[in-house]
């Protein structure tokens, strides 16, 4: 199975890095994980509605073009449909039975994602109406895949 996850900007600070590397690494007996990054466009704090949404289409015009026409696309945003550990786990474990074998997994800039990002997704999955950080939601999310892969592995993991 391949997990990808498609992010906006850099990641800078180390303590993400370190935390990130280590579900990569305890990831790799599960699947074959990736992350691709995207670059930011500037957003400066007194940006019009439309300039907003122009930066939040660049910004989605160059995830699109990292996703494939065969990936299964979970877009993370606020507003979507709230999940728990086992139902993330079994929604995985589902669609992988029904062959589904590449899943991205898309994070938005600070801005948020596009329309266009959100059509194209399969699912809009929300981490709760709490607003991450887009560098923190990586390691979030990382986290949760590998917590996704012991449960469906039926392997121990903190409760
Ligand atoms: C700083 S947030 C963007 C906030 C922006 N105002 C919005 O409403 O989308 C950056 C990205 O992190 C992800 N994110 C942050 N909090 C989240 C949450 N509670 N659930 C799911 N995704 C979240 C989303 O992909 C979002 O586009």
């Amino acid at each position: 199975m391949k997990i990808k996850i498609i992010a906006v900007g850099k990641l800078k600070e180390k303590y993400l890095k370190q935390g990130i590397a280590e579900y990569e690494k305890r990831l790799g007996k599960y699947c074959k994980f990736e992350i691709i990054e995207v670059p930011d466009e500037k957003a400066p704090e007194n940006l019009s509605e439309l300039e907003m949404i122009q930066v939040k289409e660049k910004e989605g015009q160059k995830i699109l073009a990292k996703i494939s026409d065969n990936d299964y696309v979970f877009a993370l945003a606020i507003q979507g449909k709230e999940i728990t550990s086992e139902g993330f786990a079994n929604q995985i474990d589902q669609l992988s039975t029904r062959g589904t074998s590449s899943f991205t997994f898309v994070i938005g800039g600070s801005l948020g994602l596009s329309d266009e990002v959100m059509k194209r997704s399969d699912a809009q999955i929300s981490f709760g109406r709490l607003t991450y950080p887009h560098q923190l939601m990586r390691l979030i999310l990382t986290e949760q895949v590998y917590r996704a892969f012991r449960i469906i592995h039926g392997h121990a993991y903190h409760k």
